[in-house]
């Protein structure tokens, strides 16, 4: 599919991929030549749908980052945007260098293990998946039509969150509930952010001078959205995601668990449709709907004043992250390293030290003056007693969704292995 084209005289090799990394009111995106995996531009669209979007680009072969302001109404107008943007660059959508364009779709169901050429049957599947993932699905959508529109000719490949989380155990993929109703609806663990689960791992493996098949890591991706996972070896073998992206941890705008009678209760009580439920733990709920803010800095900063809902807030956060942490100590029998990553793992090192805290009996000991440090690095954190390594190791979402969709795209076929 990318055998290098004849332009006039000139040949032209197709080495390019745009990735698009569209959020449930964001879109992340990054340019790549996958010749030499350098980057050519990257930026970040914002508050989409609101009256104070945001775009950033910043052309990474020269040029001053860029930004503009304004409403900018859905996932398919921030594509054009960014379209513009990277056409002041002389690095527009047209380009014949441009070989694929590859998106982040968050849910793939069972049919999905592995990066796919999008047509409209794997459209369609992905459509059908709206209502279990309602925040993110429709937003990949319109990304991947918006962007087929403005090149039809070019391959656009899917790299799913849940494609890594596929090799988890029917133990831990399954929900306890009766066999037959949870195959009919397909109800079962499929967990999410697995692109980057997958790339913390194999990092923080590298970071460790080991294979991945020779370390055991708990990845601990802290976003906006949130989840841990248990890989083994390189695989997967839980994850704190569900059906859809709320269960698990306390995140910036959803609950994660919770106890199911809740749902009920409300409906009983409140009579709260399913929809408001839904809304409630979805957008309400995690920090946001404790403290009324879903920003740790800005949580941070409140707790700094005395102030107590934001202290709460924060230790439910935590609490809820130490027990995972337990749980995937006791799931993974020997642990070599815990990696943090994704804005809060990242930056907030005040995170990383309460979720360590007291955490010697494990293995578990932070250095201190090593986690304030800040830095854009992969590094470890853990003091040199401590028997288990902890690092910060920040993810790339777009470099693997690139390195994959490349793959596929040069390979020929429709669907391949990561
Ligand atoms: N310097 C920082 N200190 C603490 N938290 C931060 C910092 N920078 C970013 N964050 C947190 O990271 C979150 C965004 O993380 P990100 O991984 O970009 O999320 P998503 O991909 O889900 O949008 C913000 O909501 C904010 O809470
Ligand atoms: C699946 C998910 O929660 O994604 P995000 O963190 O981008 O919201
Ligand atoms: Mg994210």
């Amino acid at each position: 599919m990318t055998a290098p084209r004849t332009e006039g005289s000139v040949t032209v090799t197709a080495t390019r991929v745009l990735v698009l990394n569209s959020g449930s009111s964001s879109v992340k995106y990054q340019l790549l030549d996958m010749h030499d995996g350098s980057r050519l531009a990257a930026g970040l669209v914002e508050r989409i749908g609101e009256e104070t979007s945001r775009l950033v680009h910043t052309p990474l072969i020269g040029g001053e980052k860029r930004e503009r302001s304004g409403p900018i109404a859905d996932h398919g107008a921030a594509l054009k945007a960014v379209a513009d943007e990277l056409a002041s660059d002389g690095l527009g959508l047209d380009s014949p260098e441009l070989a694929a364009i590859g998106h982040r779709v968050v849910h793939g169901g069972l049919r999905f293990t592995e990066p796919t050429v999008i047509d409209d049957d794997v459209l369609a599947e992905v459509e059908r998946l709206v209502p279990v993932a309602p925040l993110h699905n429709p937003a990949n959508i319109i990304g991947i039509r918006t962007a087929q529109a403005l090149r039809p000719d070019l391959p656009q490949v899917a790299v799913f969150d849940t494609a890594f989380h596929t090799t988890m155990p029917e133990a831990a993929a399954r929900y306890a509930i009766d066999v037959e109703t949870a195959d009919a609806h397909r109800i079962r663990r499929y967990g999410f952010h697995g692109t980057s689960h997958a790339y913390v791992s194999r990092r923080t493996a590298e970071l460790l001078g080991k294979e991945p098949s020779e370390v055991n890591v708990i990845v601990l991706h802290l976003g906006n959205g949130a989840s841990a996972s248990a890989v083994a070896g390189g695989r997967c073998v839980d994850t704190s995601m569900g059906l859809t992206p709320l269960e698990g941890l306390v995140m910036g705008t959803r609950s994660g668990d919770i106890d199911p009678a809740v749902t009920f209760h409300l409906m009983r009580v409140a009579e709260m449709s399913a929809d408001e439920i839904d809304a409630l733990l979805n957008k309400k709920s995690g920090l946001v709907g404790l403290c009324g803010d879903n920003d740790m800095r800005e949580i941070r900063r409140r707790i700094d004043e005395g102030d107590e809902r934001a202290q709460l807030a924060f230790d439910i956060y935590i609490h809820r992250l130490r027990k995972y942490i337990g749980a995937y100590f006791a799931v993974l029998g020997r642990v070599d390293a815990i990696a943090f990553t994704a804005g809060v793992g990242e930056n907030a090192a005040p995170v990383r030290e309460a979720a360590m805290a007291d955490m010697e009996g494990f293995g578990l000991t932070l250095d201190r003056e090593r986690n304030a440090a800040r830095s854009d690095e992969a590094r470890i954190i853990s003091a040199s007693e401590g028997r288990v390594a902890v690092a910060v190791v920040p993810t790339d979402e777009e470099l693997e969704i690139a390195q994959q969709t490349f793959a596929l795209v040069t390979s020929g076929s429709r669907t391949g292995n990561p």
